[in-house]
């Protein structure tokens, strides 16, 4: 049974999905200061947040069970992802939900301060009829300067072209055709700022948006500009912008974020006749609520069955067409993985992956992530690698991965190789999948070989020597061994050799001495999947 906890108000109806699983339990405890999660997390398999939970590296060491953080919306500001990635735990997001609900949010923010909605609304119910100091500006007509064109800035530049107005619109991941598309004309943040007459943020907060907006821009800001932001605090430097409305050069701003959430209730913005201001509510609808708390149930449960799942923040994304191909092959390339990790001896300094066949072709990327997860699990430990953290591990341990792709795949359809270097030796396996045959080791140093790599193997490097196979078979009977299927593979007559048995229980230390005390045998590993 999975536990997972909901710490922050997150819609029931969303997380109908996790109520109805039959593997899961969910409690629902919001509220809690950091040292009452840090006290009951390490109970929890999954942990499913809004903006308020802070998920710091602390909550991460005492989830001692914790597999998944679920944020129910797109920014994860809240969330340590380092400690995440440090410990393994996937963190997932919702980018998707509340796009057109944020969108819409960016446009009543810009009517609002277009029209001194706000304002004239206080004013009215304060009991003054006041007609005269409310003038405002029509969209129509107006460039609009969109800084950040993802999934919302896009869908603002949309609606503002119904609008009738211009678009400006930056971000480095746009291209001049998609741009064309949706009516937008690409400028640098500098022409937007001098030219546009209002201007809206949405990109995310990071070290190179942090103030992208500031004093420098705002010397040269076309006079009047009237400024959003719906994105996160610190985008535009807080400061520096009521100087600017106070110097004249800014109209007016709509802000639903802030650098300090909530604001201390005398920061300026609270004050200031200019500035309007919602509480982060940007997300705050009934459709998007329920959108983020669908998805990320969806993808909690995925993460916790071991499915593939797509919306993780701390690992690449993977698009579907690629994990439903290599899907298959993730058992294959952590067990060649974990083959190679029990057998040699010495530090790893380097993991070789060598892709042929229809592999070649593909982005193995997410592959790669379970062979070095099987050759790390052998000495960091099962619970201590997975595929969020083991390139992060190994880079830790500034062991080198170097993935190859060739189309020779020895007759094979799809060939994976792993080579490890160690600075002691080096050794290969390769492995393939054979359909209605799954996984199959096919090569071992050089040696043909069909194995199939589950249970428990015996690797046992011999010399070719008549009568060597009996002896195997009788030391281990006589020891309570049972052999479920043998393999031998040589690469000449009489040379040296190589045997693979599976099986049925572990083979006791003092037998494997037994085997090495043998003439012609010369190594043996005891190897488990
Ligand atoms: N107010 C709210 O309640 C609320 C709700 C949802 C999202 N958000 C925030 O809105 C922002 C946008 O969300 P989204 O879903 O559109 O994200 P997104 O990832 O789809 O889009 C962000 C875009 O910003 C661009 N970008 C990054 N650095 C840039 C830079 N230096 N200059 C220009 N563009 C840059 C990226 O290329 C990307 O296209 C995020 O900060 C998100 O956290 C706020
Ligand atoms: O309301 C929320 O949970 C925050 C929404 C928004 O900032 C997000 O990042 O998705």
């Amino acid at each position: 049974m999975f536990k997972v906890l909901v710490s922050d108000p997150i819609s029931d109806m969303g997380i109908q999905k996790l109520y109805d699983a039959a593997d899961v339990q969910v409690d629902k405890k919001t509220g809690l200061s950091e040292d009452e999660l840090a006290a009951i997390i390490g109970e929890y398999d999954a942990l499913l947040v809004r903006s308020q939970t802070r998920v710091t590296r602390r909550i991460m060491e005492a989830g001692t069970r914790l597999k998944v953080v679920g944020r129910a919306g797109v920014g994860v500001d809240n969330i340590d992802l380092t400690a995440a990635t440090d410990r393994g735990i996937v963190v997932i997001n919702a980018p998707d939900g509340n796009t057109i609900t944020t969108c819409e949010h960016t446009f009543a923010m810009m009517m609002a301060l277009a029209r001194h909605i706000p304002q004239a609304y206080a004013k009215t119910i304060s009991g003054v009829w006041d007609r005269k100091s409310f003038l405002g500006v029509e969209l129509r007509g107006k460039t609009l300067g969109v800084v950040g064109l993802g999934r919302i800035g896009s869908e603002v530049a949309k609606r503002a072209k119904a609008f009738g107005m211009n678009i400006l619109g930056y971000d480095p991941f746009m291209s001049e055709e998609r741009a064309e598309k949706l009516g937008i004309k690409l400028a640098s943040v500098d022409e937007i700022v001098r030219t546009a007459d209002f201007m809206t943020v949405h990109t995310p907060l990071t070290p190179e948006t942090r103030h992208m907006i500031g004093r420098k821009q705002f010397e040269v800001m076309k006079k009047g500009m009237r400024i959003i932001n719906c994105a996160r605090g610190g985008i535009i430097d807080e400061l520096a912008l009521v100087e600017a409305i106070d110097q004249g050069i800014v109209a007016g701003a709509a802000f639903d974020v802030f650098e300090e959430e909530p604001p201390k209730p005398d920061h300026p913005f609270l004050h200031h006749p200019k500035i309007i201001v919602t509480p982060h509510l940007g997300a705050s609808t009934v459709e998007a609520q329920e959108n983020v708390a669908i998805d990320v149930s969806e993808e909690v449960l995925h993460v916790l069955r071991d499915e593939p799942f797509k919306n993780a923040v701390n690992m690449p994304p993977v698009p579907p067409d690629v994990a439903k191909k290599l899907q298959p092959y993730f058992g294959l390339g952590e067990a060649l993985g974990r083959f190679l990790g029990q057998i040699v001896t010495g530090a790893v300094g380097e993991i070789i992956v060598n892709y042929s066949g229809e592999l070649a072709d593909v982005d193995t990327q997410p592959l790669t992530r379970y062979l070095v997860k099987g050759v790390l699990t052998n000495h960091l430990g099962v619970e201590a690698v997975n595929i969020v953290n083991a390139m992060h591990l190994a880079k830790q341990r500034d062991v080198n991965i170097i993935v190859q792709k060739s189309t020779a795949s020895k007759g094979f359809t799809n060939l994976v190789r792993l080579t490890l270097k160690t600075n002691k030796e080096e050794r290969t396996v390769a492995g393939t999948l054979l359909s209605g045959y799954g996984a199959r080791i096919v090569e071992i140093d050089g040696y043909s070989i069909d194995a199939s790599p589950e249970g428990i193997l015996l690797l046992v490097s011999h010399n070719d020597r008549p009568g060597i196979i009996g002896r195997m078979g009788t030391l281990l009977g006589s020891n309570n061994v049972n052999i479920a299927t043998m393999q031998v593979g040589r690469k000449s007559i009489g040379g040296s050799a190589i045997m693979v048995l599976t099986v049925d229980n572990h083979v006791p230390k003092e037998v494997i001495d037994q085997l090495l005390q043998q003439p012609e045998i010369n190594s043996v590993h005891e190897i488990n999947f």
